[in-house]
């Protein structure tokens, strides 16, 4: 697994059997050494005005103690605030305050305002966050919001959790940081929920442990490395039969759109065929999209073909089903939307999921997978990974859970954490546009891992295109997200070519 994730745990226990084997305060001084180069290289030139170092009571503030002696020996203004708790300090901390006290770092008790400063240094809690940040640590942190300038986090912007990317407590804060060094290994909370909003750029300092030290991550940030091998370019002697039949089963009265969301995005990631089953009435024609092809959902023969189940299904005795029917073909399958909500009412259906011998991939928003799981939506986004997990085991499917880092997770507990996208997809029909694009992969044979792990990479990075073009992310609709994410693929596929 490249760009692997580990939870708190896991940097423990290889932080523990690395600093058994090294001098005391090793790992502290290669940490502040790492920082001190972060922020020098975020500098640059802009050497005229202070650096800020906020330095918390644990060992997030020794690092930051050993930055700013860093820092200041490399003949930058530093201005350490030291934030000493009640509690018992380690012998690595005591040494790294001993050091930057002695440098020519200026500790001072000032208002985050009265200066303009060059960079602001989170080192106020990092892996060690045991519970909300209240008082001055909140205010601190709140003042935070207002500098102009970058944001270094060291190992954590502090306020988040580093296993779920949840800001810590009802109401919590937490520091919203431009940039983020995180040491040891990289952090699943970096990655989703509220973290890419809190970590910004995430560099990661290894430290020099040995890769034997760690225990195996079962989590990754997602690549196209990992579903590279499905991208061969196409035989010159290939016919539409073998890019494989998709038909969406949705599109009940007045939810036509959803349908024909769907079924854009599968042809436009390439299936031979693409059928629109419609539980209400049937188009003639999408006049836009004529390649398309309207069924009436209730005389549709779904054998051979992949099935998209949900998009503007509606929850009708007629939709159950038809979502019934297509749970027990033997073709894979995508579950969405309407799908998901009829599927989270039968316990009959979900363990027919769970028995599917083909492939299969849900893709829950927060909502729907909260109601899958009979807790609330709040709870989903206080764990993702978890989340995930729990319903890839309980439907033995690969699941795609949606939102800003959206979390792949399989049966066996493996999950990758998406790293494309941006606010523009949190809009209507961008979610039928990735079930239809999965469907299309199927249909071309990519099992549903990967299928599910190159949909969500390659839609997200469609909506980044379209960024970067000025099409969003204000104002990007669904619709234009299948040409996008063609480029995408086609890119992706060109790359993977010989030569
Ligand atoms: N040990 C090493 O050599 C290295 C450590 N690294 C860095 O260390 C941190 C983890 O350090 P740790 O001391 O375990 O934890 P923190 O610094 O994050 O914070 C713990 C202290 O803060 C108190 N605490 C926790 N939550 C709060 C809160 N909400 N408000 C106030 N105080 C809080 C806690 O004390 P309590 O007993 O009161 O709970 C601790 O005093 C890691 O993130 C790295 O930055 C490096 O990896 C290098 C090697
Ligand atoms: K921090």
């Amino acid at each position: 697994m490249e760009n692997r994730l580990y939870s708190v745990a896991q940097i423990r226990a290889a932080e523990a059997a690395a600093a058994a084997q090294l001098e005391a305060g090793a790992l502290m001084r290669r940490a502040g050494q790492a920082a001190a180069d972060a922020a020098l290289a975020l500098l640059g030139e802009a050497r005229a005005r202070p650096v800020l170092v906020l330095a918390g009571p644990g060992n997030n503030g020794g690092d930051a103690l050993e930055m700013a002696a860093n820092l200041s020996e490399a003949g930058v203004d530093v201005v350490v605030l030291h934030l000493a708790g009640g509690g018992k300090v380690s012998p690595e901390a005591a040494q790294a305050l001993a050091r930057a006290r002695a440098s020519r770092a200026n500790f001072a008790d000032v208002a985050l305002d009265v200066r303009d400063w060059a960079l602001v240094v989170d080192g106020l809690f990092g892996i060690g966050l045991a519970r909300p940040l209240e008082g001055r640590y909140r205010e601190l942190v709140t003042g935070i919001d207002a500098v102009r300038c970058p944001v270094l986090a060291l190992d954590v912007p502090s306020g988040l959790d580093a296993d779920s990317g949840a800001v810590v407590g009802p109401n919590g804060v937490a520091v919203r940081a431009t940039h983020t060094v995180t040491f040891i290994g990289d952090k699943p909370g970096l990655h989703t929920a509220e973290g890419r909003d809190h970590a910004g750029r995430v560099d990661v300092a290894g430290l020099g442990l040995d890769p034997s030290l760690f225990e195996p991550a079962r989590a990754c940030i997602a690549a196209p490395a990992m579903f590279a091998s499905r991208l061969a370019p196409r035989r010159q002697n290939s016919h539409k039969g073998e890019f494989g039949d998709v038909a969406v089963v949705g599109g009940a009265h007045g939810m036509a759109g959803a349908a024909v969301l769907a079924a854009r995005g599968a042809l436009y990631a390439g299936a031979g065929r693409v059928f629109a089953a419609m539980l209400g009435p049937a188009l003639a024609l999408d006049a836009t999209q004529p390649e398309l092809m309207f069924r009436a959902a209730h005389d549709f023969e779904i054998a051979d073909r992949v099935l998209v189940l949900g998009p503007g299904m509606g929850g009708a005795m007629e939709a159950m089903r038809a979502l019934g029917a297509g749970i027990d073909g033997a073709t894979p399958v995508v579950i969405d939307a309407d799908g998901l909500n009829l599927l989270a009412a039968s316990l009959d259906l979900q363990e027919r999921v769970a028995r599917r011998q083909a492939g299969t991939v849900v893709t829950p928003h927060p909502l729907e997978a909260a109601r899958l799981l009979g807790i609330s939506a709040h709870e989903v986004q206080a764990d993702r990974l978890g989340t995930a997990r729990s319903l890839a085991r309980r439907l033995q499917a690969v699941v795609v859970l949606k939102g800003s880092g959206s979390v792949v997770a399989r049966p066996d507990g493996d999950v990758a954490i998406n790293p494309t996208g941006n606010p523009g997809l949190a809009t209507g029909g961008s979610g039928d546009v990735l079930a239809g694009v999965c469907g299309a992969l199927l249909a071309q044979g990519w099992p549903a891992w990967e299928a599910a792990l190159g949909a969500v990479w390659m839609h997200g990075a469609a909506a980044d295109r379209l960024v970067e073009e000025g099409i969003g992310p204000v104002g990007m609709t669904a619709g234009e997200l299948p040409a996008a994410m063609r480029r995408v693929l086609n890119g992706l596929v060109a790359k993977s070519g010989r030569g």
